[in-house]
C-alpha cells in the first residue's frame, strides 16, 4: 500500500526527516507515535503527496510519486486532519457535509443525487448519528464532528485512510465512541495509518506501530514487538510501565517520569 524508502526532507539547515523507510502492506493498520515536532505530520503529508522529499522514493497504491499524477492517487486516499475539519462549512447540514466526501470538493453547488444522499445517511446511521443528519454541522459536539469527518472520508471508498490525531481534544466518553468507529474499520477494505499522542488509542484494529524520534524511525513493526516500555522510554525520554489489556496498551508513568 505504501512504500517509503530512505526518505529525507531538508528545510534549510534542518533535517526534518532523516532516512526514513517504512512499508505498509495490505491488511496492515499502522499507528504512528512520537514526540511533538518529531516529524509525524510531515510523514503523513508525504504519503498524501502534499510534500515531496529532498531524497528517497515514495510509492503509494502502486503509484511512484514524482512519476504519477498525485491528484489521481489522492482520490483513493482518505485524509482526516484538523485542517480539514476547519474547512468544512458549519452551516451545512451534516448529511451534506458527509455527501461531499464522494467528490473532491468541500461544498456542493448543484443538486446532490439521491443515491449519494442515501449513502451519506447510511454512514451516519452506522455511526449512530442518523438522528442528527439534518442539523447544521456547527451544532454538533466535537466528537460528533470527528465522526462526521470519518463518515465523509469513507464516502469515496478509499483504499488508504490517513488520520492525523482524530481523537485530539475529545473527552474520555467521546474519544471511546470515536475509537469504536475506528476499530470497526476492520470490516472495510481499507488500510489505516493513524497518528496519535496516546498509546491507549491503539485499539485492536492496529497491527503495526511506528515510533518516530527526531525525524528518524526509532522502531517499526508488529505492535507487540515494537511497543515495549523500553522503546517508549527511548522515544519519549520518560520512565514508564506498559501493560496490555484486551489487546490495548496502557501506560503508567513512573514517579518523576
Ligand atoms: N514548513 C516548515 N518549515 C520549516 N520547518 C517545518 C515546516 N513544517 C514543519 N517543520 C518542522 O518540522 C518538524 C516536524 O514537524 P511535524 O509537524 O511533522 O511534527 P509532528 O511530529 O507532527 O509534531 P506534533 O506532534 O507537534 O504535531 C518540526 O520541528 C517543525 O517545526
Amino acid at each position: 500500500m505504501i512504500s517509503m524508502e530512505h526518505i529525507s526532507l531538508r528545510r534549510g539547515e534542518d533535517l526534518i526527516l532523516d532516512d526514513v523507510s517504512l512499508k505498509v502492506n495490505k491488511g496492515e493498520h499502522w499507528a504512528i507515535l512520537g514526540r511533538n515536532g518529531s516529524g509525524k505530520t510531515t510523514l503523513l503529508e508525504m504519503m498524501n503527496g502534499y510534500l515531496f522529499p529532498t531524497s528517497g522514493r515514495i510509492e503509494v497504491l502502486g503509484h511512484i510519486y514524482g512519476q504519477s499524477d498525485v491528484r489521481e492517487v489522492r482520490k483513493e486516499i482518505g485524509y482526516i486532519s484538523q485542517t480539514l475539519l476547519e474547512k468544512l462549512a458549519l452551516k451545512d447540514p451534516v448529511w451534506e457535509v458527509v455527501a461531499t466526501g464522494a467528490y473532491a470538493y468541500l461544498r456542493f453547488y448543484q443538486a446532490i443525487p439521491e443515491e449519494v444522499k442515501g449513502q451519506a445517511v447510511a454512514l451516519l446511521e452506522e455511526m449512530n448519528l442518523g438522528h442528527r443528519k439534518n442539523n447544521p454541522l456547527g451544532t454538533l459536539s466535537q466528537g460528533e464532528r470527528k465522526k462526521v469527518m470519518l463518515a465523509r472520508s469513507l464516502m469515496a471508498k478509499p483504499k488508504l485512510l490517513i488520520m492525523d490525531e482524530p481523537c485530539a481534544g475529545l473527552d474520555l466518553f467521546e474519544r471511546e465512541k470515536m475509537l469504536v468507529e475506528i476499530d470497526r474499520l476492520r470490516k472495510r477494505d481499507v488500510s489505516v495509518v493513524y497518528v496519535t499522542h496516546h498509546v491507549e488509542e491503539i485499539v485492536p484494529l492496529f497491527t503495526h506501530v511506528g515510533l518516530i524520534r527526531e525525524g528518524k524511525v526509532a522502531a517499526a513493526g508488529p505492535k507487540h514487538e515494537v511497543l515495549t516500555k523500553e522503546t517508549i522510554m527511548r522515544t519519549y525520554d520518560i520512565q514508564v510501565e506498559l501493560q496490555w489489556d484486551a489487546d490495548r496498551p496502557w501506560i503508567q508513568v513512573r514517579n518523576g517520569g
